[in-house]
Parts: structure tokens; C-alpha cells; sequence
């Protein structure tokens, strides 16, 4: 069977987006893994398939590269919101709001969630200022905004070996499904700087909840005012939250070609 997808990437973190509204596919986690296979695959860190929806104007399902199945992804509900011209997104993490202006997106996330056994972590703790620490990084905010994400606050992100401790963090039986490892430096009350290890792929270019979880984080702290831009690897996103209100994240959404490929050729 032949699929046509699209490739995109918001910030250089980049998918392969299938558009299954008309024509259903029922993808398996080993196909998802195949197909993101930078050597052997197609490529990407995400696999996202839209489907229809009967609550909004799309469902966005999302795998992660190595296979399994996620509840939300910040920069490919940019995309998709770019594909469908705005609207609103269902996803396993909840409902979106989508709107473009040229090949900027601006996507409501809905409100983030604080408590232990919403992140989830396996016992309960104050998620502000958890009592945990793995090696120099110490005293972690959690937040969950859709998906899980720990942010710890260090003087400089690019002194941390996120690659040799991000998977130890992500894998920590304190966060029974895993975690998004976020490392930040709050440069002004308008900038952070961040690095992510995404759960399930490893170090990206970008990440459109984590730069959502740790804008919340910082607010939350009152280390930062929103809006606040948040600067990536792969460039900037703003974000704007106050408690009490959704998040909302802006920025570039990127459409980079179409193509078709044979879904036998990843099992
Ligand atoms: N790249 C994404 C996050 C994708 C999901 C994440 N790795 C998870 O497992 O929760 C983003 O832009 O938010």
C-alpha cells in the first residue's frame, strides 16, 4: 500500500506527517519505528498521522522514533495546524487551537497541569521544587503539558552532558512513563535558553512542549515574565501563559516536500 506524506519541521525538530483523513492506516509501532529510521527509513524524530476527528477538525496521533505512541508534541501541532489552514486539533494530551499567519503558527496548548500524579512521578512531592538531583543537576521543576517534562534551571544548558545524563533521567523509575529532559538558563526576564532530551528520540533541535513546560516552570517561579522566548538549538519560540490561562506557543512552521513511499517497505 503507498502512503504520501509530508515532510516538515518547526525549528529543525522534523516529522513525517501522513494525512489519513480520507484513507485510514493503521500503522504498527515497529512501521513507526521503520519509517523513522534516519539510515534505513524515511527519517524524522516524530511520525504524525492525521486522522479524523469527531470533537475538532483533525487527530493528531504522534510516535516518537523509537516507536511508541505519545500524547502531545508542541512543534508538529504547529505543522499540522499549517497543513489544515488553523482550527482545532484532537490529541491524545487534549484539544488544540491552531492559527497561521504566513508560516508562523500559533497553537493554545490548554493549561498546564502541576500535580505529582498528573506528571506523572511515582510518589508525591512538590512539583516546584522536587527534592531530587542526578549529579549537578538538582532541584527540578515538574510540569506536564499534555506530556511529561522535568526542567532543571542551570547557569549554563551548554555545560551539561544532556546526551550521557538525559537518558538516565528519562528512564528514572521516578517518572513511571518517562520523561522530556529540559536543562534551561534564564538569561533575561524575557529569554531562556534551552536544550532538550526528548523522551523516546534523544537530543532534538527543538521542542515545542518542552519550551512550553519550561516558560510555565520559570513564570511559575517568577523568574520570567510572559511572553517569554524561549531560544532552541534550532531557533526561537514565544510563549505566553499565566496561571490560571492556557499556554500559548508561536512559531515557524515548515513544509519542506511531499513524496510517496510503499508502506511494505517497513514491515
Ligand atoms: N518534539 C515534540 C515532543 C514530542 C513528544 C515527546 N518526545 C514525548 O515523548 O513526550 C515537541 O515539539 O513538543
Amino acid at each position: 500500500m503507498a502512503f504520501r506524506f509530508h515532510k516538515m519541521h518547526g525549528l529543525g525538530n522534523d516529522f513525517v506527517v501522513i494525512d489519513a483523513r480520507a484513507d485510514a492506516l493503521a500503522l504498527t509501532p515497529a512501521q513507526a519505528r521503520a519509517i523513522a529510521d534516519r539510515r534505513t527509513g524515511v527519517g524524522c524524530d516524530q511520525l504524525i498521522v492525521m486522522e479524523p476527528s469527531t470533537i475538532a477538525d483533525v487527530r493528531m496521533r504522534i510516535w516518537n522514533a523509537d516507536g511508541g505512541e505519545v500524547e502531545a508534541c508542541g512543534n508538529a501541532s504547529r505543522c499540522v495546524a499549517l497543513l489544515i489552514g488553523g482550527g482545532t486539533i484532537e490529541t491524545l494530551g487534549g484539544l488544540l487551537t491552531g492559527d497561521t499567519d504566513g508560516a508562523q503558527a500559533t497553537v493554545d496548548m490548554g493549561a498546564p497541569r502541576f500535580g505529582w500524579g498528573e506528571i506523572p512521578l511515582a510518589y508525591a512531592m512538590d512539583t516546584a521544587f522536587m527534592p531530587l538531583a542526578w549529579e549537578q543537576l538538582e532541584n527540578p521543576a515538574a510540569v506536564n503539558v499534555g506530556n511529561p517534562h522535568v526542567i532543571f534551571f542551570v547557569p549554563d544548558t551548554d555545560a551539561v552532558e544532556l546526551e550521557r545524563i538525559g537518558p538516565e533521567i528519562e528512564h528514572d523509575p521516578i517518572f513511571p512513563e518517562r520523561v522530556n529532559v529540559n536543562v534551561a538558563t534564564v538569561v533575561s526576564r524575557g529569554l531562556i535558553r534551552l536544550r532538550v532530551w526528548e523522551r523516546g528520540v534523544g537530543l532534538t533541535q527543538a521542542c515545542g512542549t518542552g519550551a512550553c513546560a519550561t516558560a510555565v516552570a520559570a513564570i511559575r517561579a517568577g523568574l520570567v515574565d510572559g511572553p517569554v522566548e524561549v531560544a532552541l538549538p534550532g531557533g526561537s519560540l514565544t510563549i505566553d501563559w499565566a496561571p490560571g490561562r492556557p499556554i500559548r506557543m508561536t512559531g515557524p512552521a515548515t513544509h519542506v516536500f511531499t513524496a510517496d513511499a510503499d508502506l511494505a517497505r517497513f514491515g
